[in-house]
């Protein structure tokens, strides 16, 4: 409690406050991060590994704005435009990650979720990016002092948990490993404010707060699956009808990504192999291995393509 009650003395003034930041990975979550950060005021660059998918990440956040701005400006369609022009005018999409990290107050990793592919890039980073930069991982499931280890800026690293959609979901993790430095956790709760968001303030354990209780949840969904108990539509439209939630499980991993899904699942099994809630699922690893990865692919537990919709 004390760590956390150390963070509230601390008071970053203008001058420090996190402005130009760096995604790595125009995904689901790291396109998401960028569009957010870029209509709260930041200067962003966005890696990822190729041009064309850098396309897609900015039509993907264009959809997105232009959902936004249609809320937001309901009736001025002019403004609407602009609030999306400008965002876009504040985001630089690049893959050169030497050249995205030279001059940046924040790097977020949002790359696949796979311990060795984040060491590899973070290696890359620590050797790229200014002495002053602050390293952040939006990892689902890894430890964040793990991830960290690789780099030599153990002080000026934390964990920023976003939740999919990011510019629907209000809420941001924000997680501390024993070396965060006080200014630097200070500096990413102010900047997970500064995004419009709450922040929750969490350990470094596994799943941090809401995936610690959800992919038991969602492990749980799935053997009632294989069991044959009942069908993915039916446990999905009891669970929104009968406990509220917004998206069952089969349509939320779906919406996750069955890749990630299964990532998270294989490296918890990896990590506590006597836990049988992580024992991996079959069916899981088929639908991946034939391409099946939810909406991102067109079809997962549900299809998703236009012609069936
Ligand atoms: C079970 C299989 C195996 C499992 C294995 C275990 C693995 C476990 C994995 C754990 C998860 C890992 C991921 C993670 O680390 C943490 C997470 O992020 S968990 C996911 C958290 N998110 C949710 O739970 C989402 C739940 N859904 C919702 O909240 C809503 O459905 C949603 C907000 C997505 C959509 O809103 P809704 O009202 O339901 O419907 P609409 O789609 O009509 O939207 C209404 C309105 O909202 C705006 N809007 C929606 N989406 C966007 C967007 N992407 N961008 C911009 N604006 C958006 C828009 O204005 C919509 O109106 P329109 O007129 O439709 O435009
Ligand atoms: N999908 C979700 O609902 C959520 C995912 N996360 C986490 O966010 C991270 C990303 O997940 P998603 O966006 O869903 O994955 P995704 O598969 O949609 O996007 C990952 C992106 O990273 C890129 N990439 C991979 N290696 C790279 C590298 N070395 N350099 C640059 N770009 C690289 C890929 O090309 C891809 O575009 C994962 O760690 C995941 O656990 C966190 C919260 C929610």
């Amino acid at each position: 409690m004390a760590q956390l009650t150390q963070v509230s003395r601390f008071s970053t003034s203008a001058a420090n406050m996190i402005k130009k930041i760096t995604v790595i990975g125009g995904g689901l979550m790291g396109s998401g991060i960028a569009q957010v950060a870029a209509t709260t005021g930041h200067k962003v660059t966005m890696v990822d590994t190729s041009e064309d998918i850098l396309q897609k990440s900015v039509k993907s956040i264009q959809a997105s704005l232009a959902r936004v701005g249609k809320k937001k400006f309901a009736n001025d369609e002019a403004a609407g435009k602009k609030f999306l022009e400008d965002a876009l005018s504040h985001i630089k999409p690049t893959v050169n990650i030497k050249e995205a990290v030279k001059d940046t107050d924040l790097v977020i990793e949002a790359i696949v979720e796979n311990m060795d592919v984040k060491h590899k890039l973070f290696r890359e980073l620590d050797q790229a990016a200014p002495q002053h930069t602050i390293f952040a991982s939006n990892t689902s499931s890894l430890p964040i002092g793990k991830i960290a280890e690789v780099t030599s800026r153990k002080d000026r690293f934390g964990g920023l948990h976003f939740f999919n959609p990011v510019p629907m979901m209000k809420l941001l993790e924000v997680i501390r490993i024993p070396e965060t430095s006080d200014e630097t956790y200070k500096k990413l709760l102010e900047f997970g404010k500064a995004m419009g968001k709450h922040t929750v303030e969490c350990k470094d354990t596994p799943g941090f707060i809401v995936n610690r209780l959800l992919v038991p949840y969602m492990m749980e969904a799935t053997r009632m699956l294989e069991r044959g108990d009942a069908s993915a539509q039916d446990i999905d439209s009891a669970m929104k009808l009968g406990a509220g939630y917004p998206m069952g499980p089969f349509e939320l991993a779906d919406y996750v990504g069955l890749d990630t899904c299964m990532f998270i699942i294989d490296g918890w099994h990896k990590d506590y192999p006597e836990n049988p809630l992580f024992k991996p699922v079959p069916l899981l690893q088929k639908m991946v291995a034939d391409g099946k990865l939810g909406r991102k692919s067109g079809e997962g537990f549900f299809n998703y393509k236009k012609s069936s919709m």
